[in-house]
């Protein structure tokens, strides 16, 4: 038995003088009752509910409109419906209930629907809280979702490496959230007040990328019209993220070391050199061990940025986050979605636990953002996941992780683009990523006007 009662929201839409009466019956609750959705709202306000009920046996007037908008504006709390079987004969009530409601009972109540409503309340509380208890750290808008024994370490490392000052080195594959946990680094950080900049080394080209980090003075070279500030002398005092350093060309590695070394920049085209404060992670997904030795990584330059490492774990190595985190999604991006999703269906579960998620967390929300705007039922199936045919691979079939990833990326668009009839907007809200990145990736992949089959 739970030794603290769970706390249940009873609004009552009706005009009813006692609410004690109605709600007697609720053992081992320790229930809020409310008159009318106005009053509804300051409360769920103030207290965190996971479940809802709602007595509404007005078949006129506003009373289900005012219900219906009370629910989808708290969509995090599941919700029962108290009603009568002539209510029941509307299509307004039907429509509230199967797209909004987790239940319903009729009343007034049989003999064994009280204890049936008690059970139902213990299986709404229990999802509700699945849906949302398992955040464990959060970082303003940036939240870190898991449970996992590798994510409870990530979240002990995050902790100590943001109270010192020094260099981090954020490892892991692509997808992972290294760019997530910068910025956890950075928002528990004595530098949390500061600017937090990202600056991605592979996205730029060769020939603008020293200008980018170090800035240049007005007529440096042609083209520079105008006094350029840098990425680092921009982040000075908070934290400068450098992604994917792996890719920053060899010449500017030693600019980079450098800066490190003596905290001072000199902008393109300068005489002197200004004083930065500023602290330096960096990210990779490739191995730069493999990259000094092959030449193409200096060494000095990674003993001074790999002061701290911090790995972050692949998806297919932490299962137990894959629902979690599937349901986190879920019911971020449903919103987006016809209003009668409900979840996902069983099969797709477990496609989702099955699988193995090369391109890790944004192949995760990729597909499931895709799928919510896809899926025409109540239940997200495999198929709206792009999941259906994933069954064991034979050996013919086995394929480096890297390729995998860009396989799944390259199906990923190609869906998206036949989905939205190549708008390219539309393309790129549903896979999740910028207009320019899209263009990006469409011409990496070469892939032309992709034909409508629908
Ligand atoms: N544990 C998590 N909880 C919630 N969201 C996550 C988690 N990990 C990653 N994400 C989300 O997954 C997406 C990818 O994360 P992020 O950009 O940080 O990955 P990355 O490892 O930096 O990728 P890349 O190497 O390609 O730059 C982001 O939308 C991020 O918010």
């Amino acid at each position: 038995m739970t030794s603290n009662p769970r706390p249940v929201l009873f609004v009552s839409a009706e005009n009813c003088e006692n609410h004690s009466d109605q709600v007697s019956f609720l053992k081992g609750w320790s229930v809020n009752a409310v008159d009318g959705i106005q009053n509804a709202r300051r409360t769920i306000k103030e207290n965190k509910y996971n479940v809802g009920l709602i007595h509404l046996e007005q078949s006129d007037g506003n009373g289900i409109s005012d219900a219906e908008a009370l629910i989808h504006e708290n969509s995090a709390i599941e919700w029962v419906l108290l009603t009568n079987n002539e209510c029941l004969k509307q299509h307004k009530f039907c429509k509230l209930i199967r797209e909004g409601c987790y239940d319903f009972y009729t009343l007034p109540f049989n003999s064994t629907a009280e204890s049936s409503l008690q059970s139902t309340l213990g299986h709404a509380y229990g999802m509700a809280s699945l849906n949302s208890e398992n955040t464990i750290e959060s970082y303003d808008d940036y939240e870190m979702v898991g449970t996992s024994q590798q994510m409870l370490s990530l979240f002990a490392s995050i902790r100590k490496v943001a109270s010192v000052d020094a260099s981090v080195l954020i490892t892991g594959e692509s997808g992972t959230g290294k760019e997530l946990i910068a910025r956890a680094i950075h928002e528990r950080s004595a530098r949390n007040n500061e600017l937090f900049i990202a600056v991605n080394c592979g996205a730029i080209p060769e020939n603008l990328i020293q200008s980018e980090l170090f800035g240049h003075e007005k007529g440096a070279f042609t083209g520079a019209h105008q006094l350029k500030i840098g990425q680092i002398e921009a982040a000075d005092g908070g934290t400068l993220l450098l992604d994917e350093i792996g890719d920053l060309p060899l010449t500017l590695q030693v600019n980079l070391l450098r800066f490190l070394q003596e905290q001072a920049i000199q902008r393109v085209g300068a005489t002197s050199e200004i004083g930065v404060n500023v602290r330096v992670l960096a990210a990779t997904h490739v191995d730069l061990d493999l990259a000094v030795s092959e030449g193409r990584f200096r060494e000095d330059l990674l003993y001074r940025l790999n002061v701290l490492q911090v790995q972050s774990p692949a998806l297919r190595e932490r299962e137990q986050d894959i629902e979690l985190l599937a349901r986190f999604f879920f019911n971020r991006f449903k919103p987006e979605g016809n209003n009668r999703l409900k979840g996902f269906s069983n099969s797709a579960l477990i496609a989702i636990e099955q699988y193995q998620w090369p391109g890790n967390v944004r192949e995760l929300i990729n597909r499931i953002r895709r799928a919510i705007v896809m899926s025409e039922g109540r239940m997200i199936s495999t198929t709206d996941l792009g999941l259906g045919n994933s069954g064991p691979p034979d050996s013919c079939s086995v394929i480096s992780l890297d390729q995998a990833r860009q396989d799944a990326e390259q199906n990923a668009i190609i869906s998206a683009l036949r989905y939205c009839r190549n708008n390219m907007t539309k393309s790129a809200k549903v896979l999740g990523v910028s207009r320019v990145t899209l263009y990006r990736m469409i011409e990496k992949y070469q892939l032309g006007k992709i034909p409508d089959d629908r």
